[in-house]
């Protein structure tokens, strides 16, 4: 999709009143992104005119988004390049529109990188270390609501759906990620606020320049090493075959570490962290696919790109996390 519910300029013309932000002079839906609502809002105050992002939350709730917009907020303050949320007059970072929960969050210039190098890749394991230590002393809590608990929510609902092969390695990761997550080495592994999702799509470059992680709306508290393996799956791959790239990742990992530097236990845990961060994505895949929801637009991502790199995390060492 991306846009959900539809809202016109007239509606938002009288909901912004309760913002600081002058008047709405144009809003123009956004076709990319697969779960929220989400507009580009131009609104001129003093003669001058400033473009943020509403978004529409479709499936999350009002208690949920305090924790994504505070954290957004905790984030930007410390320096990590976040889109910052606008507060209403009465201080609220979220309120109703069409009855559904909506945010205005500051505009990131740039646009995505799909086609990174090292050099990208750098700037990104650099900004998701300094994300994680930030995050440190964020005070809010929230798991990760895409973890362990709602693969075995998902997984009844896509296996009607597959074949035998895809069934058994469904079945065996699932049992072998019971296995990690309820181990020693897990609970030893680094954590606190995550980003989640920190994919190409979710990242604005101007040329080189990094100039914001974006889309926090999978956020939750995991292992750090979770959130650098689905960032290394999709930013360090080749996407034909799901292969990681060596000079890529050598270069997300090395400006990561040296930031944070690993630990010995994440090393220990890194190829099943790969593997968590592949399974991830390919369940959440086949359950919109094979659940899909009303839109307007509507694209939705191909499973099958997770499966393949499951299978190569799976059949393939993973590579040193640090030398
Ligand atoms: N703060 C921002 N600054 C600039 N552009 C933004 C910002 N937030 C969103 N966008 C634009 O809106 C698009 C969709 O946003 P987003 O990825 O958050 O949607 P989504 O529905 O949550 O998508 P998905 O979960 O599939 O990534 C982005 O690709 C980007 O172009
Ligand atoms: N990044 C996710 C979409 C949800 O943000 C995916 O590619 O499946």
């Amino acid at each position: 999709m991306a846009v959900f519910t539809s809202v016109s300029l007239d509606d938002v013309q009288a909901w912004i009143a309760q913002f600081p932000l002058g008047d709405a002079v144009a809003l123009k839906g956004i076709a990319s992104g697969i779960e929220n609502s989400n507009f580009f809002l131009t609104t001129e105050l003093d003669g001058r005119r400033t473009e943020y992002v509403l978004t529409i939350f479709e499936n999350l709730g009002f208690e949920q988004l305090p924790f994504y917009l505070q954290l957004m907020r905790h984030l930007a303050m410390r320096g990590v390049l976040v889109p910052e949320p606008v507060p209403t007059r009465a201080g609220e970072l979220c309120v109703p529109l069409h009855g559904k929960p909506a945010a205005i969050v500051s505009k990131l210039e740039g646009s995505s990188q799909m086609a990174p190098g090292p050099v990208h890749c750098a700037a990104v394991g650099a900004m998701l270390a300094k994300m994680h230590l930030a995050g440190q002393d964020f005070p809010l809590h929230q798991p990760n609501l895409r973890g362990i608990a709602w693969w075995h929510e998902a997984t009844p609902a896509v296996l009607p759906h597959l074949t035998e092969q895809e069934t058994h390695l469904l079945r065996s990761e699932i049992h072998y990620q019971e296995a990690f997550h309820g181990s020693d080495l897990h609970k030893r592994l680094p954590q606190g606020p995550v980003h989640a999702d920190l994919f190409r799509n979710n990242v604005m470059f101007d040329g080189a320049r990094l100039t914001g992680f974006f889309d926090f709306y999978f956020a939750g508290c995991d292992t750090w090493l979770f959130d650098v393996a689905v960032t290394v799956n999709d930013w360090c791959v080749d996407l034909d075959t799901g292969v990681l790239d060596e000079a890529r990742v050598r270069a997300m990992l090395d400006a990561y570490h040296a930031v944070r530097p690993f630990t010995a236990d994440e090393q220990a845990g890194w190829q099943c962290s790969l593997r968590a961060a592949a399974l991830r994505f390919w369940l959440s895949r086949l359950y919109d696919l094979h659940r899909p929801r009303e839109a307007e637009i509507l694209t939705p991502h191909d499973p099958t790109h997770f499966e393949r790199i499951l299978r190569e995390r799976v059949a393939h060492p993973a590579p040193r996390l640090f030398a």
